[in-house]
């Protein structure tokens, strides 16, 4: 696979505060991936050194091989900030016009219009005189006016109605299969889990975890076996002692938990054993929950 983003042990101090402690990883060409991470993780610094906004303190980036600021790499870069800034006394249409001139093949404006679901009325209108929601239409619709290769998103879906948030993922996923690459921030796991081909779980300025949204949710949301018990003798707990994939193990109101990775192995164990147990159910942690325990837990280890 092509590697158009290659960070190699990249680090970023701000006096005394480092803000992005040696990032590595490589991402390649027509993936979807989520930088993920609570406020102050680092994700807007990452985010603008491969922009080529902000220089590195140590480490080396290479986007499409090449330097952030080569203008070839510009040139096929777009991007949508938190902060979306629109030209005064422009309507939307000479803005996005302008955009366009600046790059050698621009997106077709019809296409541009379809994508970001700017609507034909829009185009009239001052740029300002926008609302919040189609103001960030619009600064999608100008990071790619250049028809990039590559799009950086800063918490693309701030403000956006759920409407407007599923278009804009629609047309995300429909530009990753044309080829684009794409790379977005965001505080939430579930938007992570439902847009992205792969998370980077970023906390204090380092990358904790980094795998398809499978992957990181395994990792971090505990599963359970219970069950309820008709005799809840020794040998019942004695066996579930030794079950090696046990992580812990309660009473709750009357019903016995087991949390483990392998939920099917508790379960071959208790009909191997013939133990005397009836409504069993299996029991998936909630992922906000399991990321905020994440979050915290790093942060114990700290
Ligand atoms: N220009 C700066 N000068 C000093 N410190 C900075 C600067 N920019 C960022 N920081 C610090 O670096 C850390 C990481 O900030 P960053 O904005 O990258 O986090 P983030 O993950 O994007 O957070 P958020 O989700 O709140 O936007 C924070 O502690 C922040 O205060």
């Amino acid at each position: 696979m092509e590697g158009i983003i290659e960070m190699n042990q990249v680090s970023k101090t701000f006096k005394d505060k480092k803000a992005v402690n040696n990032l590595s990883f490589c991402i390649e060409k027509g993936s979807i991936v989520a930088i993920l991470g609570p406020n102050g993780a680092g994700k807007t610094t990452a985010l603008s050194m491969m922009l080529g906004l902000l220089d590195p303190t140590e480490g080396d980036i290479k986007i499409f091989g090449k330097h952030p600021k080569d203008q070839a790499v510009r040139e096929k870069t777009g991007a949508m900030l938190q902060e979306v800034s629109i030209m005064d006394r422009l309507k939307v249409k000479e803005v996005l016009d302008l955009i366009r001139s600046y790059y050698p093949q621009p997106m077709d404006m019809n296409v541009l219009i379809r994508l970001t679901g700017l609507a034909e009325s829009d185009l009239k209108r001052f740029a300002e005189k926008l609302s919040g929601g189609q103001k960030r239409n619009l600064g999608y619709a100008l990071a790619m006016a250049g028809n990039p290769d590559l799009l950086f998103f800063d918490e693309p879906t701030v403000g956006l109605d759920i409407t407007a948030r599923r278009r804009f993922w629609e047309s995300v996923r429909e530009l990753a299969g044309q080829g684009k690459t794409i790379l977005f921030t965001t505080h939430y796991l579930q938007e992570a889990d439902d847009a992205a081909d792969r998370i980077l779980l970023f906390h204090r300025g380092s990358l904790v975890a980094d795998g398809t949204p499978e992957e990181i949710k395994s990792r971090i949301v505990k599963r359970s076996v219970s069950f309820l018990a008709r005799q809840e003798g020794p040998r019942l707990r004695e066996i579930l002692k030794t079950l090696p994939v046990l992580s812990d193990f309660y009473d709750k109101e009357g019903r016995i938990y087991v949390n483990t990775e392998n939920t099917d192995l508790v379960l071959e164990t208790i009909f191997a054993e013939k133990l005397e147990v009836r409504d069993i159910r299996i029991d998936q942690g909630r992922l906000d929950e399991a990321f905020e325990q994440l979050t915290i837990s790093q942060e114990e280890a700290v």
